[in-house]
């Protein structure tokens, strides 16, 4: 069983995160209140308790629902400070964000409202606590290409606030060979790559992620232990895999969180990370999902080092800023053995 001291004290990057997906049900109370909307529920304590979910369908029927609360410049601001906050409670020095901006554009909130509220709350968190933070451009999956190729044209005076597009929404029947002209076009800007991919999907969506989107890490990826040949390919290519523990659990894509394949995929040399998907719905940010893991399936101190080093080289901050943290790991770890 590791030392969950250890966990507090190690620094740790956070790289499958979808903003919205933050939104604590106090805030979505105080802004329905702000701006007079009439949510399905009596009270706080009511929206916690209605984050019961069968899959991942169900899931994004409430999240999108919730969503509807976001208006103002302030409204993303809060948000997101809000979790950055967490970040600095769990020692998460350096997280990479999905937004989903289709979820904005098609209630028409445009770029200029969120995009302005997030990166004034980003601002503030490199200058105050030390953080950093990259932006991924989130197509949702479930719409058209088309619609997918609009949204990236209308980001076009924030490309450099962001760093990579994703791919996120309901995956069964919404494979990744449905972008490939979007996805081809963002790699063309100079954007990175990500996709979710064998969550619920089965290994064949993740194999298409990496071959016709050309992906530099997998969403998930869980699924991908059902193909032994994409374990090799995974595991010599050093494909990173953000797993989100919590979240699989939720939306019971394991039954049980003693059956979870995090620490099976780590152990066969697969380059896996812990996250936390979208804490306020699954029940927990960061270290919450270390604990839940390390409850269920007693890991190793070893283990939990080699997941937070794991958070440093699948992210996409550059080799430089990597090698100093994961030193800054060595040094934390080492402190310890000595003192
Ligand atoms: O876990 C997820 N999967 C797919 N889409 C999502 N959008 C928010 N979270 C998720
Ligand atoms: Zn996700």
């Amino acid at each position: 069983m590791a030392d969950i001291k250890l966990l507090a004290s190690l620094p740790k990057a956070e790289l499958h995160l979808h903003i919205e997906g933050t939104l604590e049900p106090t805030l979505m109370w105080a802004l329905a209140k702000k701006h007079g909307i009439t949510l399905p529920y009596n009270s706080v304590d009511d929206i916690a308790k209605a984050y019961q979910f069968d899959d991942l369908q169900s899931f994004l029927d409430l999240y999108y629902q919730g969503a509807n609360v976001l208006r103002d410049e302030d409204d993303f601001f809060q948000l997101m400070w809000a979790y950055l906050l967490r970040c600095k409670e769990d020692n998460v020095v350096h997280t990479e964000m999905m937004i989903d901006p289709q979820t904005h554009t098609s209630r028409g909130i445009g770029f200029d409202v969120f995009m302005t509220g997030f990166t004034r709350a980003i601002e503030k968190a490199k200058n105050e606590l030390g953080i950093s933070c990259y932006l991924i451009l989130s197509f949702l999956r479930h719409l058209s290409e088309e619609d997918a190729i609009e949204t990236l044209a209308q980001a076009n005076d924030y490309y450099e606030d962001f760093i990579a597009v994703g791919l996120d929404s309901s995956e069964l029947g919404n494979p990744p060979e449905k972008f490939v002209n979007v996805f081809e076009q963002a790699r063309a800007l100079g954007f990175k790559c990500v996709a979710h991919a064998g969550e619920e999907g089965p290994p064949e969506y993740v194999w298409q992620a990496l071959e016709l989107l050309k992906v530099d890490r997998i969403d998930h990826g869980v699924r991908s232990a059902e193909d032994p040949k994409l374990m090799t390919h995974l595991a010599a290519q050093k494909i990173p895999l953000t797993v989100c523990p919590q979240s699989n659990l939720k939306l019971r894509v394991v039954n049980d969180m003693a059956e979870h394949n995090i620490l099976k995929l780590l152990d066969e040399g697969l380059l896996v990370t812990v996250n936390s998907d979208d804490p306020s719905y699954f029940g927990g940010y960061m270290n919450d999902n270390f604990v839940a893991l390390n409850d269920a399936l007693s890991m190793s101190d070893a283990q939990m080092i080699k997941l937070a080093k794991h958070s440093f080289d699948g992210s996409f901050l550059p080799e430089t800023i990597k090698q100093q943290w994961l030193s800054h790991i060595d040094d934390v770890v080492s402190n310890r053995v000595s003192s």
